[in-house]
């Protein structure tokens, strides 16, 4: 792992890229770049840095682990890179999607930790919301929350609702809804965090494989097991974004570490 370097309260780390694309062509654009980007917030007359200035890129085909513990920034700097929250310094961009107020919606999908599926609605709907939500027909929309169910092996639980379904079930279903709409950027929150090894690989082979190839994972883990299946780890600890490395994809024999300041 390459330590980073750092100049006073700046973290920073350059991403150079993992997917193959060429220098060249617009899928090189980032799909997100952070420039000493940080988070602060107040509480009961208190500052709490929750994350310092970090300045990092996320490009097309990157699979990223954001490692660290309980409380180290993580769901920050995760909501932050999907515009859900915005920063207290630095600037966010979106290069190759637009700017924060017109990402197109579906160009970005999030998965949460657990239970984040709409309690009334069968899974299919589940998934075909964000569809229908863009405005497709509802017919339409629901045949392709199928087929996203079909591929994640989840067809025979299309009726079920999320209270009659398991865990690592509800978690696929969650997975599917991030996907139905090809999302370039996918932001996963601790996704394998409630459940047990065994059904936590499982669901990470699924969302792996389910991914476009051109599409970015930012992935947030405390589980360096989990961490080490992706390509790139990023150590994050009280704020900061301390260090990263990069591999080949996995499946391939090359490696490389990069990292710079
Ligand atoms: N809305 C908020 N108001 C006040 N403090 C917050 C808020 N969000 C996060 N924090 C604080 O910022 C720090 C980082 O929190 P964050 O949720 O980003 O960490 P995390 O690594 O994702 O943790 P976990 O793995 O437990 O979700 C923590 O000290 C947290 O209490």
């Amino acid at each position: 792992m390459n330590d980073v370097a750092r100049t006073d309260q700046t973290t920073q780390v350059s991403q150079a890229g993992t997917g193959n694309h060429s220098a060249s062509t617009t899928l090189d654009l980032a799909l997100v770049e952070a420039r000493g980007v940080s988070r602060t917030f107040q509480v009961g007359g208190q500052q709490i840095t929750a994350l310092h200035p970090a300045t990092l890129q996320v490009r097309p085909g990157d699979r990223i682990a954001l490692l660290g513990a309980s409380g180290s920034g993580k769901s920050t700097l995760l909501h932050l890179l999907g515009g859900l929250d915005t920063p207290s310094s630095g600037t966010l961009s979106w290069p190759a999607l637009g700017e924060a107020n017109s990402l197109r919606p579906g160009q970005v999908a999030f998965v949460f930790q657990a239970q984040s599926l709409m309690p009334p609605l069968s899974a299919q709907e589940n998934v075909a919301l964000p569809l229908i939500l863009a405005g497709q027909d509802y017919h339409a929309a629901m045949a392709e929350g199928l087929r996203w169910l079909e591929r994640l092996e989840l067809a025979p639980l299309a009726a079920q609702l999320p209270e009659e379904l398991s865990g690592g079930q509800a978690q696929r279903v969650a997975v599917a809804r991030a996907l139905v709409t090809r999302p370039r950027l996918v932001l996963a929150d601790e996704p394998t965090g409630q459940l047990d090894s065994v059904t936590a690989a499982h669901l990470l082979d699924v969302l792996l494989s389910a991914l476009e190839p051109g599409a970015a994972l930012v992935m947030a883990t405390h589980d360096r097991s989990v961490a080490a299946r992706l390509d790139s780890v990023w150590q994050m600890a009280d704020g900061r974004l301390l260090s990263m490395s990069t591999s080949a994809p996995k499946g391939q024999s090359n490696s490389d570490q990069r990292g710079t300041a």
